[in-house]
């Protein structure tokens, strides 16, 4: 018990969840990264929060809910996944977060997404609360009917749990416009309601202009924000960026309209570096259309170098992007890319950064904004289209766009350190 006394009440919680979630590396991850950055706030007033037992209740999620999903392949045989939603917090709105579908897909990696969703969420300043979701089903080389079976067979324990003013789900690696029509039809087929049930939606059918470029553009209006803090602009740097996906493709477009050379991009099995910057229009026809590999993008760019495995982190820029997967920005990553002169790091996936990686990077004076900030655009948007869905009506891109910008702003501007406090007119 006297021990019990003596440790603090942050390093209490730590090893408590570390003991109640074992196997849980992602989710440990996450929260000591939380946590350690909450520290000093803790240590001020630790018997208060101790007593109302604050991070206990910050850490464990609401409710898990953990389902089959069985559907038949195209060559008839059944096959069944593991599928999750997590409602982690809705102290301030709806859960609200997206579906990832990708065999990695664990509780853990399910639990790390939706703990890091609750403070993004509530960074956006909408009312939203944060939850998350997916499977270890691999969208990879099925056909669209086998898409649909899947999508309809998960709707189908989904459905129980979510609602517009409940939960609300929406996109995620290997969730796209495709899944979230096929999620969004076998909704409505199974409650009747025609309801903003979930984000990213087609534009024909409740979905909001904009949400497919929010992530990727909310990136670059942040980064901006930050560089031109000090002193600097996107304007003739070198840009590295990872992953090839939704978030990699609208932040390679905006640092380029903002002036900035992006020089790479990957997938799950390579990495293109093309010194004439990356041909966005092309990497949009290789990815969102045919669906195919980055060496069909070195085909059409003779200039253009393709190589196997990772290695973006090697490549001199100032500014990277890390827009594809947790913990794809290691240690020596770090060093490579401080070793290469980078001036910021910005993440547009959620913890792309190793603990190790990102301690090294501010001790370095690397600039660096964590993804509970710098891809909150995704979230932000997603909760505009909840407002225009309640409301039955539709914003012109231009009038989101705006608003997207005014909350990257808002975050940048109102969250930093030193920052006088901006005193609640309540
Ligand atoms: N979409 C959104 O609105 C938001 C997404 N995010 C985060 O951004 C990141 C990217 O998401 P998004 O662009 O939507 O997803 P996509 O599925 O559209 O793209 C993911 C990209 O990352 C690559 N990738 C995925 N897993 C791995 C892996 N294990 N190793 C190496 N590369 C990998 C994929 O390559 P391949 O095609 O070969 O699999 C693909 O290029 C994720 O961390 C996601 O959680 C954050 C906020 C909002
Ligand atoms: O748009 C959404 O609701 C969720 C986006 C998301 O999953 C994320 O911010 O990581």
């Amino acid at each position: 018990m006297e021990g019990w006394m003596l440790m603090s009440y942050v390093d209490d919680v730590l090893t408590r969840v570390a003991s109640q979630n074992p196997d849980q590396p992602e989710f440990n991850q996450a929260v000591t990264e939380v946590l350690e950055s909450l520290r000093p706030v803790i240590e001020q007033n630790e018997e208060r929060y101790r007593k109302e037992a604050l991070l206990e209740r910050l850490t464990t999620p609401d409710r898990q809910i953990l389902f089959r999903v069985s559907w038949v392949d195209d060559k008839g045989q059944t096959q069944v996944n593991n599928a999750y939603r997590v409602q982690f917090n809705n102290a301030i709105g709806p859960y609200k977060g997206g579906l990832r579908l990708h065999p990695s897909v664990t509780l853990s990696i399910i639990k790390f997404l939706g703990f890091e969703q609750i403070f993004k969420n509530s960074l956006t300043g909408l009312p939203i609360g944060g939850g998350k979701g997916g499977s270890d089903f691999d969208p990879k080389g099925k056909s669209d009917r086998e898409i649909m079976a899947f999508c309809q067979a998960f709707m189908t324990e989904l459905y129980k749990h979510i609602g517009a003013d409940v939960d609300v789900p929406a996109g995620d690696i290997g969730t796209g416009g495709r899944e979230i029509g096929y999620l969004y039809g076998q909704y409505k087929r199974l409650t009747g309601r025609y309801e903003g049930v979930l984000t990213g939606k087609g534009l024909t059918f409740g979905g909001s202009l904009a949400r497919t470029e929010a992530t990727g553009y909310g990136l670059l209006y942040l980064t901006d924000e930050l560089l031109k803090a000090h002193g600097k602009s996107l304007e003739g740097k070198t840009v590295t960026v990872s992953g090839a996906g939704n978030v990699a493709i609208y932040a390679i477009e905006k640092a380029e309209q903002l002036g900035g050379k992006v020089v790479t991009c990957s997938d799950s099995t390579g990495w293109i570096y093309d010194p004439d910057g990356i041909d966005v229009e092309l990497l949009k026809e290789v990815k969102e259309v045919k669906r195919v590999r980055l060496t069909e993008y070195k085909k059409a760019r003779p200039n253009a170098e393709y190589n196997e495995g990772r290695g973006v982190w090697s490549v001199k820029s100032d500014v990277a992007l890390p827009c594809a997967t947790q913990n794809e920005l290691n240690l020596d990553d770090a060093k490579k890319l401080v070793s290469n002169g980078v001036i910021a790091v910005c993440e547009g996936a959620n913890m792309p950064t190793t603990l190790e990686a990102t301690n090294y990077l501010q001790e370095q004076g690397v600039l660096f904004v964590p993804g509970k900030a710098s891809n909150a655009g995704g979230v932000a948007v997603s909760a505009l289209e909840m407002s225009q869905n309640s409301e039955r009506l539709s914003w012109t891109f231009e009038e989101v766009d705006q608003k997207l910008k005014d909350i990257m702003t808002n975050i940048y501007q109102k969250h930093q350190p030193g920052r006088k406090r901006i005193r609640s007119r309540r």
